[in-house]
């Protein structure tokens, strides 16, 4: 897909911003495990915060694809600071952009371009690739909902102001109605409490944790009604969520370039018998493997931030997101691991930046969608039938 001169401008500053900043803050936040406010002030002064959100809430109105060049440029160095711009453009921000009031638009737009990454709160404990299966319920109390339950791995816990929250929606009857959006601001929201951190293998400067929801009240000011309704309000949610599966396939993709980048530069100064490293044909080929792997995953991320779902939608096509985060998952994950291996024991060692890329980009054949998951939404596609995982 061809870029246009501005996209190529916005790639090039995004790639300044990278290889000033992050080359340097990528290690630190790895081993400080500390979410990074200073990067996202610098992001934040170079406008890659709320870069999606239209012009009218204070945002540039750019696009989807637009942002993945940006998430890319920051992969290469720091898969944090990645996950930032994802979530400050991508998921549930985007979702309140496409579903929310004139209020709840302008809140969220406020929160992120003042340094907001929201939090996106789908999964539970006995709900994780089974996300339909999900027990938070919002009870309707007058013109209020009452959530209580609880969501695991939720990036950003204790760091997110913002939170977009998926509950099963009761009526005063106790009759279900479907599944609803919800929205609360943490420091404001009473009932909302920061439950256990979990120590990941990677990635380590964004908290991943628990959300737990003891009878938090929600004003209807706060509610996200999905446009076809409760009734259909997963589909509409999940819908709006193919945005992040293409940020994520792009961290991943990114973490796969600048890991390439580190073994071009290696296997041309590293010498064995005599000779650098990289006029050996056993390595040229895996570099050749590696570049293919690396221009497909990125021609198809492209092509699905670029796309539209069925009837208008504001989001990229279901199919093409899901195949293009398969694929850049898996192929980013061989692509390092081949990375390390051209730096021999040097490779396995904190003191070069492979170790910590091979530990990032295992997550993403993990978070938004396993790989299998995935799998099942094409075949469903390609063979035209529904595919329901339930025995019944
Ligand atoms: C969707 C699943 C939870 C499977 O659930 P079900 O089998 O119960 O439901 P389906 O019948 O497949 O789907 C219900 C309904 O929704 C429509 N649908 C499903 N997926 C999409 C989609 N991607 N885009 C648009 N619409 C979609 C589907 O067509 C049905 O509509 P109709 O009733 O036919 O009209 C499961 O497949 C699934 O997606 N599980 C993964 C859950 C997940 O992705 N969680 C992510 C959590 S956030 C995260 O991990 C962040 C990480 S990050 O990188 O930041
Ligand atoms: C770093 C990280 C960040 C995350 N961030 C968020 C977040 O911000 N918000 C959020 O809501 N969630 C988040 N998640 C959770 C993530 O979405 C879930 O981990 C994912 O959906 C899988 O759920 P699970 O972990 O419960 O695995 P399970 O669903 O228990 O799956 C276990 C295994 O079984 C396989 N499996 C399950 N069902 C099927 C099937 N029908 N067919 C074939 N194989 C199947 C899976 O592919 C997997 O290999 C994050 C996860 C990670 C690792």
């Amino acid at each position: 897909m061809e870029l246009s001169s501005r996209q190529l401008a916005l790639k090039e500053r995004a790639a300044a911003f990278s290889n000033g900043l992050l080359r340097k803050r990528g290690a630190e936040i790895d081993q400080s495990r500390e979410y990074p406010f200073d990067v996202v002030e610098a992001l934040k002064a170079e406008r890659f915060m709320g870069m999606t959100i239209p012009k009218e809430y204070g945002g540039q109105g750019q696009s989807f694809l637009d942002t993945v060049l940006v998430i890319e440029e920051m992969a290469r160095a720091c898969t944090v600071s990645a996950r930032i711009v994802v979530e400050a453009n991508m998921g549930a921000i985007s979702t309140v952009m496409a579903y929310g009031t004139d209020a709840q638009r302008r809140r969220a737009a406020d929160l992120v371009l003042a340094g907001d990454k929201p939090a996106i709160c789908i999964t539970e404990p006995e709900a994780g690739s089974d996300a339909s299966g999900m027990k938070t319920r919002a009870d309707k109390r007058g013109n209020r909902y009452v959530l209580n339950g609880s969501k695991h791995w939720i990036t950003g816990a204790g760091v997110s102001r913002l939170h977009l929250i998926f509950a099963r929606v009761f009526d005063e009857s106790g009759e279900e109605l479907g599944v609803g959006g919800f929205l609360a601001v943490r420091g404001e929201a009473e009932g909302l409490r920061i439950g256990k951190r979990e120590t990941t293998m990677g990635l380590c400067g964004m908290p991943e944790g628990e959300l737990v929801f003891e009878d938090l009240e929600i004003t209807p000011d706060m509610v996200l009604l999905p446009p076809s309704g409760f009734k259909r309000g997963f589909a509409d949610l999940i819908n709006a969520y193919n945005s992040q599966r293409v940020g994520a396939g792009t961290v991943a993709m990114g973490i796969a370039a600048g890991a390439l980048e580190h073994a071009i530069e290696w296997v041309k100064t590293r010498e064995q018998f005599g000779r650098p490293i990289g006029e050996f044909q056993g390595l040229q080929w895996m570099l050749a493997d590696m570049q293919t792997q690396l221009t497909a995953s990125r021609l198809m991320l492209h092509a699905a931030a670029a796309s539209r779902g069925p009837g208008g939608s504001a989001f990229p096509d279901p199919t093409l997101a899901a195949q293009a985060k398969i694929f850049a998952s898996e192929a980013a994950i061989k692509i390092v691991n081949d990375a390390l291996q051209m730096f021999g024991a040097r490779g396995y060692s904190r003191d070069f930046p492979l170790e910590r890329m091979a530990r990032d980009v295992r997550m993403f054949t993990i978070g938004g969608g396993t790989a299998q998951v995935l799998r099942t939404l094409v075949a469903s596609k390609v063979l035209g039938w529904k595919l329901p995982q339930t025995r019944h």
